[in-house]
């Protein structure tokens, strides 16, 4: 089939690319003319494991294209997806500037009938917007359909989350769109689940609330543990053997970051509050996580009575392993607090350092190794569990000034570091 996808971030690629993989005819439009023009040499400009790869063998094909230009994308499509942002307002809401000015880019350009999917995430009755903003704006008269199809994917195993999904949500208010979107995701094997399109919006924003619920319960958990003297990955390991509770996503730490769970938490919180239910669950799961990423700071400063001579080594950037996203990471809250507090704070990551830069305080010092950013080092922070960093031998810690590790992310193993001479404070254990 013909497809156009809008918007090529970290959504909108994937998706492309993985249509493509299973036999469709892709062209990918997006307004960013480097990132377009990167593309189209087959150089992913996101760093998402196994994606160039796929990218290039696709282009080679000829499967795969990439254009900043609409009315090009829109040229051949039978079927248009939609992958751009929805960012945060500033009041939690979903800002839909970027889905409303694709729905009109839509409007303006194509010239055959056509199904419309929205992969990007929002919020309820958003689809019927979109169709509204169409068929107000459309220069031919065209039959369009409009698909609710919420995005799963995780940053870090995109691909193999596309082609290995738990399900694929369908939310149409008819049979002929929902059967022919049915068709086109029928070479990945995944399930497919058939619903109307509120239903499927909410679905996705239901889906993340209450993984993030997940995140923010087993740190409250972690939390007494500390207090009570247990070890939360020993509850959590006892929690999960049931298999109504799971024991995926009770990993403790330092709270959720990301392009996703932060916004869409508020999001649906603003959700509920537009229809007068106050979502007192989910304000609680934000503020629990609001107080997380704080926590190694305090841990820090019930340590040292003041950080103001203090050399810091921040070991992971990133808000998760296998990406250079720094989307809500962590560490813009912990290295901005370090930084306030008089620390020089000496940060290492395996990938996201050149987006930290542009994004973190200027006064900070990139190291090139885990090795050099713990040389002289008073203190360890580690804030991203990468491979890389979970894998170090506790021994390593020896080069630092004195080897102290405050683990946000529970890598290591509590006896193995104590048997290092390793002064280690991690999460709830
Ligand atoms: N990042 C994730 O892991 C993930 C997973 C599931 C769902 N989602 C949802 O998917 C959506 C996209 O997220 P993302 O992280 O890929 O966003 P992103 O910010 O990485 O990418 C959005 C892209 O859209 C482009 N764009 C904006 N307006 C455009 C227009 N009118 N025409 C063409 N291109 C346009 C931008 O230039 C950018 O490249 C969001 O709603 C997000 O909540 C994200
Ligand atoms: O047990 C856990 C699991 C995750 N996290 C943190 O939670 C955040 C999100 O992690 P993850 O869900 O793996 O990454 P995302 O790429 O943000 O994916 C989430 O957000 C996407 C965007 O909506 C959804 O598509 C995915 O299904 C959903 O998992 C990260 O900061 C993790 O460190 C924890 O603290 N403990």
């Amino acid at each position: 089939m013909n497809i156009s996808v809008v918007g090529t971030g970290y959504v909108g690629l994937v998706t492309g690319v993985s249509l493509a993989e299973i036999g469709h005819h892709i062209i990918c439009v997006d307004i960013d003319e480097a990132k377009v023009e990167k593309m189209k040499q087959g150089i992913s400009p996101i760093y998402e494991p196994g994606l160039d790869e796929l990218m290039s063998r696709n282009i080679e094909a000829e499967r795969l294209s990439f254009t900043i230009n609409h009315q090009e994308g829109f040229r051949h499509a039978d079927v248009i997806y939609i992958a751009v942002g929805t960012p945060e307002n500033e009041d939690g809401s979903a800002n839909l500037a970027f889905v409303e000015q694709a729905a009109r880019d839509i409007a303006k350009h194509i010239t055959k009938d056509t199904i419309v999917v929205t992969k990007s995430t929002v919020p309820v009755g958003t689809n019927d917007r979109i169709l509204e903003i169409i068929k107000e704006n459309q220069i031919h008269n065209m039959q369009i359909d409009i698909v609710a199809n919420p995005e799963f994917l995780r940053e870090g195993s995109a691909l193999k989350d596309s082609f290995n999904g738990d399900r694929i949500v369908i939310g149409a208010n008819n049979d002929y769109a929902a059967g022919m979107i049915e068709k086109v995701n029928e070479p990945f094997g995944v399930p497919i689940y058939h619903t109307d399109i509120r239903s499927a919006e909410l679905i996705k924003y239901a889906s993340n609330a209450f993984l993030a619920t997940k995140i923010s319960f087993i740190n409250e958990i972690a939390a007494i543990c500390e207090r009570v003297g247990a070890n939360v990955e020993h509850v959590a390991k006892g929690m999960g053997m049931d298999q109504r509770i799971g024991e995926k996503f009770l990993n403790a730490g330092i709270g959720y970051g990301g392009s996703c769970f932060p916004k869409d938490t508020k999001a649906l919180i603003q959700i509920a509050g537009n229809v007068a239910y106050d979502f007192e669950l989910l304000k609680g799961v934000v503020n629990v996580n609001q107080k997380q990423r704080a926590l190694l700071v305090d841990k820090l400063n019930e340590r040292f009575a003041t950080l103001a001579d203090k050399r810091i080594a921040v070991l992971g950037l990133a808000f998760k392993p296998n990406t250079d996203d720094m989307r809500e990471a962590a560490s813009i809250i912990v290295t901005e607090i370090l930084i306030e507090q008089g620390a020089t704070v000496i940060a290492y990551d395996p990938v996201a350092m050149e987006n930290a830069k542009k994004l973190l305080h200027s006064n900070i010092i990139y190291a090139e190794s885990v090795e050099e950013s713990l040389e002289d080092a008073d203190a360890a922070l580690v804030l991203t569990e990468w491979d890389e960093i979970r894998n170090a031998d506790p021994s390593g810690f020896q080069a630092m000034k004195s080897p102290i590790v405050f683990d946000g992310r529970n890598c290591f193993s509590v006896e193995k570091m104590r048997d290092s001479g390793v002064e280690y404070w991690s999460v709830g254990r």
